[in-house]
């Protein structure tokens, strides 16, 4: 059987997925830097019993980042891809076998700037400055430690010339991290935006700009939906149908504004006496429906009652206070021989015509 990819790298979170897959970039870059320094034993540039050393760390640390990651651990750095924490391992093992090495430094040095670009991806120009800081100490602590205790084993001109390209380098990556960390934080803002967007669009399909709830087509689809699931689940369904009586009249006396405010509050009023499995929708100007999941007509009517009541018994701030508005209400279950839901909603609308 051929071992799947899923067992080494996480399929059920996305960002841990991310973060595994560039641990294991990493990790290779780590393998060619360990089969490198195999090449530096042959050439009689490192010790046989130093390279099973240092192939032993870089394994024990890989193996150790990656039980982290795999454990979940890693969240509970203030960096939970761990960026920071390989780079500065990354570092302290690049001073370690830059020490080690008898000569030919400037090989591993090309390697290690390879794994320096792991941190422009990730880090910001601070973060990188100091790691590269910190790298450029490493390095020259090797060379020190190399001049003051193996001196045969030190090109001078090589090494400072090596020094002064790696100076050089460390604030031009700082300089392409802060580009790229900026370019990071622009796409973020575009996704908070785009995904701003696509609720707003959202909204704009499914509610009634003017009173907030389901639209026509918003509470038809829901009505449906519930009609199959009713249907499925063999539980009953009740529609409720309301009308504003004379609205025509709110219109001409007060004004089109004022019958716009009404609208707005009825609807306010009519969530509030409804349950969060229930649907609320605008079915047209004056027109609201209400689709009532796991409802009896027995209980729907208590339902339409307190609708009718929440309406007609409260006045409406911006009309006089005799002026009340009223309204009917009609009621209907669905039945499974309906042909469609379209019967239901007009049973319930003729209920409102005998009210
Ligand atoms: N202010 C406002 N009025 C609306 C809106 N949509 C529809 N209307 C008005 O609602 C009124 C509905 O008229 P009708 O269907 O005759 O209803 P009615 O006057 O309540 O008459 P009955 O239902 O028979 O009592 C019309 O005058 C529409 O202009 C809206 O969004 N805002």
């Amino acid at each position: 059987m051929r071992p799947s990819l899923g067992v080494v790298v996480p399929h059920d979170d996305p960002r841990q997925s991310l973060r595994v897959r560039r641990f294991l970039l990493a990790a290779t870059v780590y393998t060619l830097a360990v089969a490198l320094m195999g090449f530096y034993v042959r050439q009689g540039l490192l010790a046989v019993s130093e390279w099973h050393f240092l192939s032993l760390v870089v394994l024990t640390v890989n193996a150790g980042l990656y039980a982290l990651l795999r454990s979940g651990r890693n969240e509970r750095f203030a960096d939970p891809s761990l960026t920071g924490l390989q780079m500065f391992m990354v570092c302290l093992l690049m001073g370690v076998t830059m020490y080690l090495l008898d000569g030919g430094r400037g090989g591993l040095l090309l390697l290690f700037l390879v794994l320096l670009m792991f941190g422009v991806l990730r880090l910001n120009a601070r973060q990188f400055t100091a790691l590269g800081g910190f790298a450029l100490f490493c390095y020259a602590v090797a060379l020190g430690a190399v001049w003051h205790q193996r001196p045969d084993a030190f090109d001078a001109q090589v090494e400072l010339l090596h020094l002064a390209a790696l100076s050089t380098l460390v604030p031009c990556g700082g300089f392409f991290a802060s580009h790229v960390s900026q370019l990071r934080r622009l796409l973020r803002d575009r996704q908070i935006d785009l995904q701003r967007a696509r609720e707003e669009a959202h909204d704009l399909k499914v509610l009634d700009p003017l009173t907030g709830i389901s639209n026509r087509s918003a509470i038809i689809a829901f009505l449906d939906q519930e009609c199959q699931r009713a249907e499925r689940l063999g539980q009953p369904l009740a529609v409720i149908f309301m009308d504003l009586i004379h609205f025509k009249r709110i219109n001409r006396e007060y004004s089109h504004a004022i019958g716009d405010e009404i609208l707005r509050e009825v609807a306010r009023r009519l969530r509030g006496c409804v349950r969060d499995i229930d649907g609320l929708g605008r079915y047209g100007g004056e027109e609201f429906l209400i689709v009532l999941p796991d409802a009896t007509e027995e209980e729907a009517s208590r339902v339409a009652e307190k609708l009718r009541t929440s309406v007609e018994s409260r006045r409406f701030a911006p009309l006089p206070a005799r002026q009340r508005m009223r309204c009917v209400v009609g009621i209907s279950s669905y039945q499974s021989s309906d042909t469609d839901i379209w019967q239901a909603i007009e049973r319930a609308r003729i209920d409102t015509e005998s009210a």
